[in-house]
C-alpha cells in the first residue's frame, strides 16, 4: 500500500510530508520511504495559529478559520506529495493535522485537538484519509501521545541492549525498548519550545530559532535559572506522560525569569539547551538507555547534541537515517505508518507508551471519491520494521 504521511508539529512552522510503500509479511513490517517535503505554512495562516495558540483567548470563528485554513494547507501538501513523491498514485493520505490544544489536568489527557478538516484532503487528492489518530487512545484512557512510539519501537526492536529513539522537536520525547519489557514512551519535556520563543522575543520576532545554536553557544549557563526550571514538577512525574505548548510557553519563562533573573539573553539561551539535554539525559538515565537516535529540528542544532553528548557519556547519539529513517521525516512516516495500521484492522498506540488500558484502533476515515475499500484486517500486528531502498512489491 502506497502512503502519504501528513504532519505538522508543535513548532508550527512547516506542513511535512512522507509518502512509502509498506507491506506487513508476516510479523515484519517492510517500510520502503519514497521521500519528503517540508513545505511552509503561508505566512498569514502561521500568524493565524501563532495568535490562536494557548495562552490566547479564540473563538468560535478562528476555529472554523484555522480548521479550514490548515485543512486547505495540508491538502496542498497533499496534492504536491501525489504528484511529485508518488508519481501520481498512492492508496491512502494519514493526516496528524496541528494540535492546538492538549488538554492535561494533573498528568490526565482530558481531551486533545487537531485542526486541519480532513475533507479537503480527501477532495483535493481523491483518496481516504485517516486523521484525528489522538481521540481514540486518549477515549481509552492513554494519554494520546507519544506515537510515534510504535513507529520507533518497531525500528529499535531488533537492536541490541536499550536503546532508545528521541525527537527533538518543539518538545522532547523519548521511546525506550528494554529487552523483555514493553516500550516505554514519553514527552520529557521541552526540546525547543522554551529556546524558540526566547528568541522571538529577545530579536523582538525579527528571528523565530536560534540558527546553529550560536547564542547559546556563546553564552552560559546560569545556574540559579536552570535550577528554577527544572523545579518544575513535570519532570519528576513518572510516564506515561505528555505534555506540550500549553505549559512551554513565553510567559512560563518569563515567571522563570522574573525569579531567577538573567541580564545577558545568550546566557538564557545557553540555560535553555542546557535545561533540554539535562532533562533528556535525566530521562535516559532513568531508563538505562544505552543508545540514541535522534530525530525533529534539534538533531540540526549543534550547540544542543553537544551539550547532549555531554550530560550522557558513554551512550553513542546517531541520527535517526542510521535506522533508515530520516531525521526530518520520521514523524510524517510514522504517521503515514499508523494509518496503514489503522486500514489493516490494528491498533497503533502502545498502551505500555501512552498508559492506555488497551490498545485502540487509532483515527477517523474519511472516504476518497471512490466508495471506501478497506482491505482485509492484517492475520496479526507487526513486530518489527524494515525500512528499505527497494521496490516491496
Ligand atoms: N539549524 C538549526 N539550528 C538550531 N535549531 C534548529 C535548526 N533547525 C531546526 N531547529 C529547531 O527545530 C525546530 C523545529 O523542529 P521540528 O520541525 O522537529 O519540530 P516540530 O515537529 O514542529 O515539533 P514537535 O515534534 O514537538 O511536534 C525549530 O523551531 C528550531 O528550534
Ligand atoms: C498532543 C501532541 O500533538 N503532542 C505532540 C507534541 O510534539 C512532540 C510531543 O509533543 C509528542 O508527544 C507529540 O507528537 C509526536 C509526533 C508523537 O505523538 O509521537
Amino acid at each position: 500500500m502506497r502512503v502519504i504521511g501528513l504532519m505538522s508539529g508543535t513548532s508550527y512552522d512547516a506542513v511535512e510530508a512522507a509518502a512509502a510503500d509498506l507491506v506487513l509479511r508476516g510479523d515484519v513490517l517492510v517500510m520502503r520511504p519514497l521521500g519528503h517535503l517540508s513545505v511552509p505554512y503561508p505566512g498569514e495562516l502561521r500568524e493565524l495559529i501563532e495568535g490562536f495558540l494557548p495562552p490566547s483567548e479564540t473563538t468560535a470563528r478562528a476555529v472554523a478559520v484555522l480548521d479550514t485554513g490548515i485543512g486547505r494547507a495540508f491538502a496542498d501538501v497533499a496534492v504536491r506529495a501525489l504528484r511529485e513523491l508518488c508519481g501520481g498514485e498512492a492508496d491512502l493520505v494519514v493526516s496528524h493535522g496541528q494540535t492546538v490544544y492538549h488538554w492535561v489536568e494533573d498528568g490526565t489527557v482530558r481531551g486533545t485537538l487537531q485542526l486541519g478538516q480532513p475533507a479537503w484532503i480527501a477532495e483535493a487528492t481523491g483518496l481516504p484519509v485517516v486523521s484525528d489518530l489522538r481521540s481514540r487512545d486518549v477515549a481509552a484512557g492513554g494519554q494520546g501521545a507519544p506515537l510515534v512510539a510504535m513507529t520507533d519501537a518497531l525500528a529499535l526492536a531488533a537492536l541490541p541492549g536499550t536503546p532508545a529513539a528521541l525527537n527533538l522537536g518543539g518538545i522532547a520525547n523519548l521511546t525506550v525498548v528494554a529487552p523483555g519489557a514493553a516500550p516505554l514512551a514519553f514527552d520529557t519535556g521541552p526540546a525547543n519550545a522554551l529556546m524558540d520563543a526566547a528568541v522571538r522575543h529577545f530579536t523582538g520576532g525579527a528571528l523565530g530559532y536560534d540558527e546553529d545554536g550560536r547564542r547559546a553557544g556563546a553564552g552560559r549557563t546560569d545556574p540559579a535559572l536552570l535550577r528554577e526550571l527544572l523545579n518544575d514538577p513535570y519532570y519528576r512525574r513518572p510516564a506515561p506522560k505528555s505534555t506540550g505548548k500549553e505549559l512551554f510557553h513565553l510567559p512560563y519563562l518569563l515567571q522563570a525569569l522574573d525569579a531567577a533573573p538573567v541580564p545577558e539573553p545568550d546566557d538564557v539561551l545557553a540555560t535553555l539547551a542546557r535545561l533540554t539535554a539535562v532533562t533528556v539525559a535525566d530521562a535516559c538515565r532513568a531508563h538505562g538507555v544505552t543508545s540514541l537516535a535522534v530525530s525533529g529540528g534539534g538533531a540540526h542544532n549543534p550547540v544542543l547534541m553537544g551539550m547532549l553528548a555531554e550530560e550522557l557519556p558513554g551512550v553513542p547519539l546517531e541520527a535517526s537515517d542510521a535506522l533508515g529513517l530520516p531525521s526530518d521525516a520520521k514523524e510524517a512516516l510514522a504517521f503515514a505508518l499508523l494509518g496503514f495500521l489503522t486500514v489493516h484492522g490494528l491498533p497503533g498506540a502502545i498502551p505500555s507508551g501512552t498508559g492506555a488500558h488497551r490498545a485502540a484502533l487509532l483515527g477517523s476515515i474519511t472516504p476518497g471519491r471512490s466508495p471506501l475499500r478497506l482491505p482485509e484486517p492484517a492475520a496479526g500486528p507487526p513486530r518489527l520494521l524494515r525500512v528499505t531502498g527497494e521496490p516491496v512489491w
